[in-house]
């Protein structure tokens, strides 16, 4: 396989390789439902006007669509667009500049891969720069050195994105009546890993996928993704477009949390395609467990109506799963459903 996809020129075909099969390609969009907007300007740690609002709305997100978009968030504008600018540039420096970053060693805390880097059966239109970042003092001495704004971007974005996910934590645990922290500590014990995708401009999109149909491992994904449309979700059987709005953040709900509030809130399966006149850049942080942690449906959500809906297992053997059904919701949730009565 190629290293990497984005050369800096614009194909003019789509090469055979990138191609899906017919019956796997994009069809027609739902245009019914738009994803929530919600404005966190309110939200605050403790119970104040709108507070409870935003609660609310947070939480029926979580129900009916598994993702939503906040605006008013506490993150710097200014570091978020210097993120988006400064990853932009390191997609467009020469590839021999890239290229050093280019790894198949998954264990690598940054490296550039193409696709997913794993065993697609076709591979995606896709270039990633995978970043662990925080702790930043964990890593940020393995982060590219150009351009030589990256690291202090970088530091800047991972130390907005740790403040938010307490917040939005903060919110869904009195939302779920659960203690203020439950999803801190072992639950998103893992380092923070943002995946900056870069999806070059495509010939022909209807033949192609930027992401494939998945569904995000972790607890929570916070999504930033510019101006340019891409993202997708599955709603009801039906395909949805997350369309940008300024200065917004996505927040997306992984699989582990769909375990952890026995399902009461929902992991959306998603994907992202293609665009023959720009190029893309989003970027993904993942809030995961660490691998040791035990994961389990939460004591407080479950009584004699509510059973526990899934098993308890170690997040290293979910994640090895994972990858082995590459990010298949289905399969993956009929793996570790509760079969005893
Ligand atoms: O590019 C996007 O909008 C989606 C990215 C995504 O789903 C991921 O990185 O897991
Ligand atoms: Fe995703």
């Amino acid at each position: 396989m190629e290293k990497v996809l984005h050369k800096g020129f614009k194909y003019d075909t789509v090469p055979e390789k990138y191609v899906f099969p017919p019956e796997e390609r994009q069809k027609k969009l739902a245009s019914n439902k738009s994803i929530p907007v919600i404005d966190l300007a309110n939200a605050k740690a403790y119970i104040g006007l709108g507070h409870d609002e935003i609660v609310k709305q947070i939480l029926e997100a979580g129900k009916e669509f598994g993702v939503f978009q906040i605006v008013n968030h506490g993150v710097n504008n200014e570091v978020m667009s210097k993120m988006l600018e400064v990853m932009e540039e390191f997609f467009n420096m020469p590839l021999e500049k890239r290229v050093i970053h280019y790894s198949e060693d998954l264990c690598k805390p940054v490296r550039l891969f193409t696709s997913t880097g794993a065993h697609d059966i076709v591979p995606l239109w896709r270039d990633c720069l995978r970043m662990a970042i925080y702790p930043v003092e964990n890593f940020k001495q393995y982060w590219p050195e150009k351009p030589s704004n990256l690291k202090e971007t970088v530091e800047r974005y991972a130390v907005e994105m740790k403040g938010l996910t307490e917040k939005i934590f903060g919110l869904i645990t009195e939302g779920l009546g659960l203690e203020y922290d439950y999803l801190n500590g072992g639950l998103s014990g893992q380092p923070m890993i943002s995946h900056v995708n870069y999806y070059p401009p495509c010939p022909d999109p209807s033949l192609t996928f930027g992401l494939a149909k998945h569904c995000d491992p972790g607890l929570v994904t916070l999504l930033l993704q510019g101006d340019v449309s891409g993202l997708q979700i599955l709603c009801n059987g039906e395909w949805q477009a997350v369309d940008p709005v300024p200065n917004a953040i996505i927040v997306i709900y992984g699989h582990q949390m769909e375990f952890v509030t026995n399902g009461q809130l929902k992991s959306v399966e998603h994907r992202a395609i293609t665009n023959d006149m720009q190029s893309r850049i989003s970027i993904a942080t993942f809030i995961q467990p660490a691998m040791d942690c035990l994961v389990a449906p939460a004591k407080k959500l479950l009584d004699e109506n509510n059973p526990p809906l899934y098993k308890s297992f170690l997040f290293g053997d979910y994640f090895a799963n994972y990858v082995a059904n590459l990010g298949d919701k289905l399969k993956l949730t009929e793996h570790f459903q509760n079969t005893t009565p």
